[in-house]
């Protein structure tokens, strides 16, 4: 009989050595199709949430199974939004052999979160902005700004990256690290933009709609949890709003919830060619991370 091994430990140093968006873009662009097939080629319920009230934290667990791609693996994630020590997301991913049930690796998930979800900002934005945007603004200046940051500019490359935050010192931080200008508002910051990503944790909208220039492309990447917002609910329902999840969207984004807004479809959807990218209105993708 064969024993089980151990699996093995990978850091974040070991992803981030390995982990390009080169590769990693396009193979979001294939798993958010994959996701949207709906004939089981991926195995991925919504994912459980459990609030740690006497933290102010949440655990969420996300399991998924890649059928034809033989991938199988479940991330466990801690959303600590008032960590101050350490990053606010933490996580680690177990990969498991489909074929034997067999734990292989227990990989570092802080940097994947980062890159992941940066590359299905990008894959939505390929499929869903005009071509040739010009500037893109940020909102926010932790982990996800950086990869947005990142991702983008390995799509595009823009006259100007802008960026807002609401602790000018981070905001200063992140301008003379990447090159990108530093905003003091949210209005400087996105006025005639082409492209906009909000990586905030507000739980209040940042983002209004008279500020922006009609049929731009948004990421929403931030206010994953029912009750929170980052954009003006007039901005959501007056948008083409995708989402990476159809199922997970009405559960979890609070932009969707609370504003009553209907998802027109998924990114996958589109680049299946299932559903229409309504280019000359305004688009916005709502990630949850699911993919
Ligand atoms: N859709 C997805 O797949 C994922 C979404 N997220 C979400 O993206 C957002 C950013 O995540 P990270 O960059 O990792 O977090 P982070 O902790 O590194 O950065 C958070 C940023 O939000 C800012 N912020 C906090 N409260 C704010 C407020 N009330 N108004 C405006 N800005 C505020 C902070 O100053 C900081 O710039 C979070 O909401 C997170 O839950 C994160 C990972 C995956
Ligand atoms: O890692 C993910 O995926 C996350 N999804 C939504 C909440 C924050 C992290």
């Amino acid at each position: 009989m064969a024993s089980a091994s151990l699996p093995r430990m990978v850091s974040a140093d070991d992803v981030s050595q390995v982990l390009m968006y080169a590769d990693l873009i396009p193979l979001m662009e294939k798993t958010l199709a994959d996701f949207s097939r709906g004939d089981g080629t991926v195995v991925q319920p919504v994912r459980t949430t459990i609030p740690v009230e006497q933290h102010q934290g949440f655990f969420l667990v996300k399991p998924g199974y890649h059928v034809s791609g033989e991938t199988m693996a479940c991330k466990l994630l801690t959303l600590y939004p008032n960590n101050t020590d350490r990053p606010s997301h933490q996580a680690c991913i177990v990969l498991f052999d489909p074929t034997n049930g067999s734990p292989l690796a227990v990989m570092d998930g802080g940097h994947i979160t980062d890159m992941r979800t940066a590359a299905a900002s990008a894959a939505a934005t390929k499929h869903l902005a005009k071509d040739s945007p010009r500037v893109h603004a940020i909102l926010g200046t932790g982990h996800q700004a950086y990869s947005h940051f990142h991702a983008l500019n390995h799509l595009y490359k823009f006259d100007q990256v802008r960026v807002w935050g609401r602790t000018p010192a981070n905001v200063q931080k992140f301008a003379a690290e990447t090159g990108a200008t530093p905003c003091s508002t949210v209005e400087e910051a996105v006025k005639d933009a082409d492209i906009i990503t909000t990586v905030t944790m507000s739980r209040t909208p940042v983002l209004k709609k008279e500020w922006i220039k009609p049929g731009i492309h948004i990421n929403a990447v931030g206010a994953c949890v029912p009750d929170w917002q980052e954009l003006d609910p007039e901005l959501v329902l007056s948008s083409v709003v995708y989402v990476d999840t159809k199922e997970a969207a009405p559960k979890e984004s609070g932009d969707i919830i609370l504003s009553k807004a209907e998802v027109y479809g998924e990114v996958g959807e589109v680049i299946l060619g299932k559903k229409e990218a309504f280019k000359d209105k305004t688009t916005i993708f709502k990630s949850l991370g699911q993919s």
